[in-house]
């Protein structure tokens, strides 16, 4: 038998919980107009535990959007046990069903992200990116121009348009306050103890001084400071400076290339957090409904919340996802993270403002903070890093990518590896092996102890939190209806052990979920009728995965 927990927006229609049977007063309270979410996990029939049909009918106490919850069963619906019997999850979760031997699951439940650059802005090789396991399609706004990002978001669109069932959201990541030495004509090798300049002068690019895009660089340093380049790469201290200059001695040497960034270790740049060419970007990303912003060395609160009633201002329905790289934003995690949708643990700056090893220490901070508070959390950069030039990974970065599954991170993403490398297909494979494997040895209904702390007396949480354990119990998959993704963010953040179909009649939230760990979203247009919508979304499985719903 399966169990079936359905919610639906009331307006004032008052509510008679004793008159009728549970099925009549469900199929009245399912009714048009409105239908909110509902939740409903797959599974046995003959499992004694699935006889705990809930049969009282309770109000949400949801204030902004007051809903009615109707547990039910559709055991009394034939048409939809038939359907239930071909969807049965195979796959146990008991204690027994996970651990080092366990088989994986065939849908992997981590998201990969990848930036879209010179070796995969094509057609034909989004279209692969995708087949590979690609979930979101990421736009370094730092490189390349308009153009050249609007070809890849109409590419990625016309992937979703010809592919119902495997959507991938677009992140459009600003450029931010980030310093960078300027354009080179060619490489140069600097050497231990040799002098390099850097000097706010436009156009300069010799071989021992270089441009720096930031006029109050010289005001920034000070004597004494390291500078790293190129994300720590090389690192030079600080000699002297002048009105426009900064000289240095290397420390450690390396190849410089054009554009690279410059940190100095301890400090965040003063410059604000969404600069002029970020809010161009940004109406960018409004005119082409991208999905997310990653919003470049976030430091405060004060700029999510700016960006969001920008956003509010022109009705756009993007979701921010501040990037935590800067020294300056660790003391403000708690405020960044809750006023936004999402963080990233941008590994790459955060590691050269803040001494190297709290990367590691601050990565599992941030993603159990995220946890808790219902947040998408990303962990990136470095992940396959020698596979931008080796066809396979090093033993370290496969287990930096289990950690990141272990630790719960929604999505895993590549740098330079999809933008730039030789070996992007390949990266993507070896992130979805792996991440496959690790998720096999995860033990399900696993949760971080401050969980629904946020949101703990909210009906849709005690839904959540049920139905996992339902869903945990019964070894099945969950089905939710969602209209604003809401419901699915929330069944994610439990990280039930099977796949969340996710079936809702919104496009744009269709591409959100697909960020979301165990979400697998699927658009489908919802009937008049709840039980017809039911039963339409499970034929849809049946014909999108067969037998293999889990
Ligand atoms: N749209 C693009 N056009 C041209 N080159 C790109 C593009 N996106 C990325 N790249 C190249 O791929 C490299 C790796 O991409 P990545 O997104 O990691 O940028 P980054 O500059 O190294 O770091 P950050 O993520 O901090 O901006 C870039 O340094 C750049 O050389
Ligand atoms: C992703 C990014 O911006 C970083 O790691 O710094």
């Amino acid at each position: 038998m399966a169990q079936v927990v359905a919610s639906r927006s009331i307006q004032s229609t008052p509510l008679c919980p004793t008159s009728g049977s549970a099925r009549d007063r469900t199929q009245n309270l399912l009714k048009p107009p409105s239908f909110a979410s509902k939740v409903f996990p797959l599974g046995e029939n003959n499992n004694k535990r699935s006889k705990l049909r809930l049969r009282s009918l309770q109000i949400s106490a949801r204030k902004s959007a007051p809903s009615e919850v109707i547990p039910m069963s559709p055991e009394d619906d034939p048409k939809i046990e038939e359907h239930l019997q071909h969807l049965r999850g195979v796959q146990p979760f008991g204690e027994n069903s996970v651990g080092m031997w366990s088989k994986p699951t065939f849908r992997r439940k981590t998201k990969i992200v990848c930036t879209i650059g010179p070796s995969t802005n094509t057609r034909e090789m989004i279209w692969k990116l995708a087949e590979a396991g690609m979930n979101v399609a990421r736009l370094n706004m730092s490189h390349g121009d308009h153009a050249s990002h609007q070809k890849v978001i109409d590419l990625v669109k016309e992937y979703n348009a010809s592919h119902e069932d495997n959507v991938i959201a677009i992140m459009l990541d600003t450029k931010g306050p980030e310093v960078r030495s300027g354009d080179l004509p060619q490489p140069i090798t600097l050497m231990p103890g040799q002098e390099f300049t850097f000097t706010i002068q436009r156009g300069v690019g010799t071989a021992d001084c270089v441009s720096v895009n930031y006029d109050d660089f010289v005001n920034d340093v000070e004597m004494g400071d390291m500078l790293l380049v190129d994300g720590g790469m090389m690192s030079m201290v600080v000699k002297s400076k002048t009105e426009d200059s900064v000289k240095c001695e290397v420390v450690d040497g390396g190849e410089l290339k054009s554009r690279r960034h410059l940190n100095v270790r301890g400090k965040s740049a003063t410059l604000p957090s969404i600069t002029e060419k970020d809010w161009d970007d940004i109406k960018f990303g409004v005119d082409n409904k991208v999905d997310f912003y990653a919003v470049s060395f976030v430091k405060d609160a004060e700029v999510v919340h700016e960006l969001k009633n920008y956003l509010k201002s022109c009705g756009a329905d993007i979701h921010v996802i501040v990037k935590i790289e800067s020294a300056d934003s660790i003391p403000n995690l708690h405020s960044i993270i809750t006023a936004s949708d999402g963080a990233m643990v941008a590994r790459g700056d955060l590691g050269a403002e803040l001494p190297i090893e709290e990367v590691p220490l601050l990565q599992e901070e941030i993603i159990n903070l995220c946890r808790s508070m219902g947040k998408a959390v990303i962990v990136a950069t470095n992940m396959l890093e020698s596979m931008i030039v080796h066809p396979t990974p090093t033993r370290a970065e496969v287990s930096d990518i289990a950690i990141a599954v272990r630790e719960g991170s929604d999505g895993i993403m590549l740098s330079g590896e999809t933008a730039h490398g030789k070996f992007p297909l390949k990266a993507v494979q070896v992130m979805h092996t792996v991440a496959l494997r690790t998720e096999a040895t995860i033990p399900g209904g696993k949760m971080p102890p401050n969980i629904g702390q946020v949101l703990k007396n909210h009906m849709s949480e005690m839904f959540a939190y049920h139905a996992t354990m339902m869903s945990n119990t019964l070894g099945t998959s969950t089905v939710v209806f969602t209209r604003t993704g809401f419901m699915a963010v929330l069944l994610s953040h439990y990280r039930p052990s099977g796949t969340i179909f996710a079936f809702t009649d919104e496009k744009r939230v269709q591409q959100r979920l697909a960020l979301y760990q165990g979400v697998c979203p699927i658009y489908m247009e919802f009937c008049d009728d709840s039980e017809a919508t039911f039963r339409r979304a499970l034929d849809l499985l049946l014909v999108m995965f067969g037998g293999c719903v889990q």
